[in-house]
Formats: structure tokens, sequence, C-alpha cells
């Protein structure tokens, strides 16, 4: 049994400093402080802001503890650069959104990995919970809990960076204390559904997602300018085309001449195109200041469990099956193990690349350890596998039939624009060519899902799982939750 030290501690430090934004109802750029005059509260609930001073706050957590079942976890080596070309320092990773589903993993894992990790998030993916009455499947720690744990464990620190990437000064601050060699950005609202609630959300995810990655681009050129962009991108930005998806760029002839251009974009939410906007400018800004920057165009991601996440319940990972953050195959295990029928929107055709999230951690590690070129925009297709949504349905039967759950399937008119039926075929070699070995779904993965699901079903509420958010009836009047 391993203990970890931090669990008495609940409350964060009173010292701890941290600046939160509330979607839409202010924001600021850079020094400026930028009211949007027509965003009136999103809820009947009103939330005070409090707008101080920006420190980072570095968790120091107590000593060691570590166990059997640790030790054997915990990866050997180190990843050293070369400084100035004499002494070697271990590389330094800033992981923007460092809280939240592929972000916390992805930590963990780096800091296992012997990089010198420091967390960046505001902590926003959290209130988006209380706002809307959400919550995680798994319950899950504060993140200050979560470092202590971890170094409580393993004896290894993670830098904590409460505050908002939209504001400059505090990223300023991050950014000239930790130094970063690279930077993994998570940090967006990655909900598609939540960009389709209403005017003020459509509004705050565009720019969440746009504003953040500029001023990231901006820090990079101004304080550490061979630092390595990792962006989070996704497959949305390619749409769904009825020729085949290739990896960022298309070689294309017209009228006698050849070139190869970005691959066309047809993102089809107000968050999908938020991604398509930040690739343009980190493309951009490649070209004209010689970043270097790797776009992983990642696909759904599935699965809770990776070796770092489950060394201690304190370091579990949250776990979405609501209709606005939960994604295909996590809402249907959820579904299926409290007896819910599985949601297939409209004729189920949809097709997207999927991985599992231990494929998301490696899949950044790779990119990290295999850098672009300075003045490089690199894209990846980051996913293993390509299912459709009838697919994973009958996959999904088929395995909770084995585990005598009684798995009903219904059609749900599709709350979604998009293409019910439709060719599909993404390339996804590159990070294969840089090593990447996929876990792919097989029975086994989905039976310890749906175990996964059946352990915490007690705290599934059923309200959350059909879709509430409409594509089509999306207006401007700001959305409340009923109580
Ligand atoms: O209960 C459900 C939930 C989803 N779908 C369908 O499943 C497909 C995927 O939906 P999703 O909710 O699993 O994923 P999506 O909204 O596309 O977004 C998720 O996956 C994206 C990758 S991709 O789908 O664009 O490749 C990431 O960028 C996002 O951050 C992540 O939330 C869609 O056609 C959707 O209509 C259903 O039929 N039933």
């Amino acid at each position: 049994m391993i203990t970890c030290s931090s669990s008495e501690s609940v409350n964060p430090s009173p010292t701890t400093k941290t600046y939160l934004k509330l979607p839409s109802r202010c924001s600021s750029i850079g020094r400026t402080s930028v009211t949007f005059q027509s965003c009136r509260p999103l809820y009947r609930s009103s939330i005070s802001v409090r707008k101080k001073s920006i420190k980072p706050y570095q968790i120091n957590a107590t000593a060691a503890s570590i166990g059997q079942d640790v030790e054997n976890r915990l990866q050997p080596g180190s990843h050293q650069i070369l400084d100035n070309g004499n002494s070697s320092k271990q590389k330094r990773v800033m992981v923007i959104g460092g809280d939240g589903y592929c972000g916390w993993a992805t930590a963990l894992h780096l800091s296992n990995k012997n990089y010198e990790v420091a967390i960046v998030d505001n902590l926003v993916r959290r209130l988006f919970d209380h706002q809307l009455g959400l919550d995680s499947l798994t319950p899950i720690s504060s993140i200050h809990n979560r470092v202590r744990c971890w170094k409580s464990l393993t004896g290894k620190t993670i830098q904590l960076h409460i505050g908002d990437i939209c504001d400059f000064e505090f990223l300023t601050e991050a950014f000239k204390s930790f130094e970063p060699d690279a930077v993994v950005h998570f940090g967006e609202q990655r909900s598609a559904p939540y960009s389709m609630i209403d005017r003020s959300r459509a509004i705050f995810t565009q720019h969440n997602n746009v504003i953040g990655t500029l001023n990231v681009l901006f820090a990079i050129k101004e304080f550490s300018e061979e630092c390595h962009l990792v962006k989070l991108g996704t497959m949305g930005e390619y749409g769904t085309p009825n020729i085949d998806i290739e990896e960022g760029y298309i070689t294309i002839t017209h009228n006698g001449r050849t070139d190869t251009l970005p691959y066309p974009k047809q993102a089809s939410s107000f968050y999908h195109l938020s991604k398509v906007h930040d690739s343009n400018n980190i493309a951009f800004t490649c070209k004209a200041w010689g970043i270097r920057a790797t776009d992983l165009n990642q696909g759904v991601v599935y699965g809770v469990k990776t070796d770092e996440t489950e060394m201690h319940e304190e370091l579990c990972n949250r776990f979405d099956y609501d209709g606005v953050f939960g994604t295909a195959l996590n809402r249907f295990c959820v579904q299926a193990a409290v007896g819910h029928p599985l949601t297939v929107y409209g004729k189920g055709g949809q097709t997207r690349g999927y991985l599992d999230i231990r494929d998301t951690v490696q899949c950044v590690e790779l990119a990290i350890a295999n850098p672009a070129k300075r003045g490089e925009f690199r894209v990846f297709n980051q996913f293993t596998e390509q299912f459709s949504v009838n697919d994973l349905a009958r996959l999904v039967t088929k395995a909770g039939k084995k585990l005598g759950l009684d798995v009903e399937t219904i059609s749900v008119p599709n709350p979604r624009v998009e293409a019910e039926e439709h060719y599909y075929n993404a390339k996804h070699t590159k990070l294969i060519e840089l090593g990447l070995k996929p876990h792919l779904l097989s029975d086994s993965l989905l039976d310890s899902l749906l175990n996964f699901a059946i352990e915490y079903k007690d705290r599934v509420d059923v309200k959350q799982i059909m879709p509430s958010v409409s594509w089509k009836k999306i207006g401007v009047k700001p959305l409340t939750v009923p109580a």
C-alpha cells in the first residue's frame, strides 16, 4: 500500500496567488484590460473575479516515500540538452493546461521520464464544471495536492504556475522564471459543444484559444527563441473531405503548376475553427520569426489510466461522460455501465481518428524528443485507428455482453451539423516513424474501461448524458443552467 504524504493538506497554501479569468465576462490582452460590453453574466449566480498581481506559485512537497510498485514505474535516465555547447542540463518542458485530461497525464509522464516540468494552468476547466453543474466520473484532487502527491511518491518536483496565458504579464513571469526548452500547449477550451452553447461561449472559446496561443508565440519570440512549441491541434481542422487526408500539407497541380500547400481546412464548430486559426498564426510566425513548432492534430482520445496516474488515487485523471465534455467512446462505456442506451447521433456513420490516452502522452514525448527545426511548422496527425460511431457502439455492446451488461443503442437526433455518412481516410505515419508504439483498441482495453466505469457508476448523474447543445439553435442569449 502506497501512502501519499500530501493527502492531509487539502487546502492550498494561503500564499498561493491565483488569477482566474471567467469565461466571457472579462479578459485581458497584455496589460490592457478589455471588457466585452455586450457580455452579460452567464449564470444566475454571481462569481467575483479577483485580479491581482501575478506570481507563479511553486509547490514544494514533503519528503518522498517511494513504494515498490511506484519504483517499478519510475523511469531511469534523464533528458539532457547542451547548454551553450559546454555543460548539459535537464530539458525543461512547460505544460500549459497541465491540470486537464490530456495535460495532467502528459505532465506526469514527462516528469517520470526525467524532464523538468512546470504546469501552467488557470483551472478554468474546473470552473466550467461548476458553472454547468457537471462533474468528472472520477473524483479528482486539487492540482496542489496532485503535485504534492507526485513529489511525495517519486521525489520529483513539478512546478506550478496558476494563471491565465491570455494575460501576457503572467505568461512573461512564467517564461522568465522557468526558461522552457519546450512548451506543450493543451491550455485551450477543447469542447465543440461548449463552443456552441451560445454567443458568449463561442467568443470565449475563440478569444481564449487564439489569443492564448498568440501570447505563447510572442513569449517564445521574446524570451526563449530556441524553445520548441508543441501545440495540440485537432483532426477536426480537416473536416471530412471526400479525398484522403494528408498530414498537414497536400501537393496540388493546378493549371499546369505544382505546389505543396496547407491541407484545406473545413472545421465544423467554433472550437474546431479556433484550432484552424491557431494553426495559421503558428505557421505564419514560423516563417516570419523562425519559431520551431509542431502541430499535433489529435483525434478523439479515450481511456483514463496511464502508468503514472495509476500510482495513487490522488493522481487519478478526470473522466468526462456528459454531453458537453464527454467524448464518444468514454461516454459509451459509462452509458453501458449505468444501463443507459448508447447515444449514437444521427446515422452513426461519422468516422474519426481515435487514440488511447497512453498514446497521447507517448506522442507528445516523441515530438519533444525530436524537435522541429528553426522556422519549421511540422504537422503530425495524432491518432492510431479510425472508427465510425456505429463501430464504437457495436464494440461496446459486444464487450458489455461479456460482462453481463444488457447494452442497447438508440439513434438520437443529431445535435450537430456534420456528415453522417462519408468517406474518411486520414494518414497518420509520421509519429509511427518517430517510434510510436500504439495501444490499439482491444477487447481487454474495452473490458477494463467498462469495469472502470462500473466501479464509479454511483457517481454518474444520468441527467448529464443526453446532448443538450444544438448547433442550429445557438443564439445570442446567454444560456443558463436550471438548478
Ligand atoms: O454521444 C455521442 C457523442 C458523440 N457522437 C459523435 O461522435 C463524433 C465525435 O464526437 P466527440 O464528442 O467524441 O468528439 P469531438 O466533439 O469531435 O471532440 C473531441 O475530439 C476532437 C478530435 S476530432 O474529433 O476533431 O478528431 C478534439 O479536438 C476535441 O478536443 C475533443 O473534445 C461526432 O461525430 C459526434 O457527433 C455521438 O454520436 N454520440
